[in-house]
């Protein structure tokens, strides 16, 4: 299967279970692979027939910038549910880090990966 991938995607979030990162926004990033037949874009070179990267960053951009979760792991979650409700993948892949968080580690975070159901 084909896929078609956003890496790095930068959004700043409320996000976080300790009262300080409830006052302060902290800087994510996404990385997010999505399964799409990219054979119908390349035949016609149209880009009404792709999955448009653009408009998924914009979306997800919009959705973290105005949410307030406690976990990365809820975060995740609801980002894969919207891809998968709002666009036509397959499945999505999704890896949430949280840089700076731990003291000596670059990020931490969370991977998932969820199917539509069939
Ligand atoms: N598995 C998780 N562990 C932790 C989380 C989380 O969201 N998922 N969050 C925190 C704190 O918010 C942390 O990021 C602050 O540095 C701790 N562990």
């Amino acid at each position: 299967m084909d896929h078609v991938f956003i890496e790095g995607l930068e959004i700043e979030a409320l996000i976080g279970i300790y009262d300080w990162e409830r006052r302060v926004r902290q800087p994510l990033l996404f990385d997010i692979e999505m399964a799409f037949d990219n054979r119908a874009p390349a035949a016609s070179d149209n880009i009404a027939h792709t999955l448009d990267y653009k408009a998924v960053s914009n979306r997800v951009r919009d959705y973290v910038s105005a949410s307030g979760f406690g976990l990365v792991e809820t975060l995740a979650e609801r980002v894969a549910e919207l891809v998968l409700a709002e666009f036509p993948v397959q499945s999505v892949r999704l890896k949430l880090s949280k840089p700076g968080a731990v003291r000596g580690a670059r990020a931490v975070g969370v991977m998932i990966e969820r199917s539509r159901a069939s």
